[in-house]
């Protein structure tokens, strides 16, 4: 047994009880702010579940309130939790997220009336399933941790298929609640662990908040400010392109401003798929960067290629502007109807940094002109 947390001052020991609510309430305010249902559903999650435990687990576990609430928590963390990274985020306040707090108030309402009413009746079936400290030095009953163990391996799955700052916060986030149920009995490891997991939902808050300031609101591509503060840190071995749609003002003029918004999102999100690591930036009007960290020339004109290629065969089915302009319902679905095809393509330039380059601004000059050169060789070409 630890001796850390006795040995401290009573002020302290309070600080570091409060401290996983405080972190509930500063993270519950940015979500609202920020609008991110996902994240205020890790803030009721964790503070029922150090409510609980603070509350009804401060006995042994031999009493059958202290093993049912201890069995309900660890079932009610690892459920909601994994559904939460599951379920998509689209805002704090639409009638999904609104549904989602409705289910978590249920399941804590039963949970604390059966805590004060049929603690009895459920006993039996806690001990044969859920039997606690199955291990010297787990707590967890060996069903709970199979559970758990299942709920992490899927979330990490889903964190690895949507790499974002809040998938990856999602994630730790979750691991470190479920430590104090793995090891309930060391002493303050509730407070510690609450509080480590609410601290990196508040930091995946800020960053995902942070990113979205800098990203484009059209393609949701990064922009140009992030590319530079990227550039910024780098100074020596990475290859980077400009990328830019051909034709797009003839195609601007042809079909309208709107189609050839859409347009840019189909090229913004064909491009961000390239894979050998390029990230893809927004520069500006019609033009894209692609940042390949560490990487030579060679290694981006060939998956640059790639991805000009898969642009090239993937058809832009052209809408009715007409319909389009009304918005109305009827009207769009009328619309949904493709009325032709066109085929879009791209012109890249590529170059990599070198001695000679003084900064990143020169790099991005012999990417533009490489760029030029592309379009002067007839355009849909990659020049390196
Ligand atoms: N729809 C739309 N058009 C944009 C946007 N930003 C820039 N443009 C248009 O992009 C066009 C850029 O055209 P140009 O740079 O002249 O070249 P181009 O027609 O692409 O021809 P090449 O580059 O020579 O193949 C202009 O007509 C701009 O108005 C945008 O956000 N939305």
């Amino acid at each position: 047994m630890l001796i850390w947390h006795s040995s401290l001052s009573a002020n302290t020991q309070d600080i570091i009880y409060w401290m996983p609510y405080g972190l509930a309430a500063i993270t519950a305010m940015l979500a609202l702010q920020f609008n991110r249902r996902q994240l205020i559903a890790v803030v009721i999650v964790n503070t029922f579940s150090y409510w609980l435990i603070a509350s009804y687990l401060q006995q042994p576990l031999s009493i059958s309130e202290a093993k049912f609430a201890f069995t309900s928590v660890c079932l009610f963390i690892p459920i909601n939790l994994v559904l939460n990274q599951f379920i998509n985020e689209n805002g704090s306040t639409t009638p999904r997220a609104i549904a989602i707090y409705v289910f978590l108030l249920v399941q804590m309402a039963s949970i604390s009336l059966a805590l004060n009413f049929f603690v009895a009746d459920t006993a039996e079936f806690i001990t044969e399933w859920f039997e606690p400290r199955p291990r010297e030095g787990l707590v967890m009953s060996l069903a709970a941790l199979g559970l758990s163990v299942v709920c992490i391996v899927a979330a990490f799955f889903r964190w690895a298929y949507k790499s974002t700052s809040l998938t990856i916060g999602l994630f730790f986030s979750f691991v470190a609640s479920l430590f104090p149920l793995m090891f309930l009995d060391r002493e303050a490891i509730s407070s510690v662990f609450f509080t480590a997991s609410m601290l990196i939902m508040l930091y995946a808050g800020f960053r995902a908040s942070h990113e979205l300031a800098y990203r484009d609101e059209l393609t949701g591509l990064l922009g140009r400010r992030m590319l530079f503060e990227k550039l910024a840190g780098m100074s020596k071995n990475y290859s980077l392109a400009m990328v830019d749609i051909d034709h797009f003002k003839k195609f601007n003029d042809t079909y309208g401003h709107d189609v050839g918004d859409d347009v840019l999102a189909m090229v913004a999100s064909k491009l961000d798929q390239i894979e050998g690591g390029g990230q893809v930036f927004r520069y500006g009007g019609e033009e894209f960067t692609v940042l390949f960290k560490g990487k030579k020339l060679d290694h981006a004109i060939a998956f640059l290629d790639d991805i000009r290629e898969i642009i090239s065969e993937t058809p832009f089915a052209i809408r009715d502007k007409t319909s389009r302009d009304k918005g109305d319902k009827t009207a769009r679905n009328e619309e949904a109807k493709p009325k032709n095809t066109v085929q879009i393509t791209v012109s890249i330039g590529v170059a990599e940094k070198a001695n000679h380059h003084a900064n990143a601004e020169e790099v991005i000059k012999d990417a533009d002109n490489a760029l030029y050169k592309a379009k002067n060789k007839g355009r849909n070409i990659v020049v390196g």
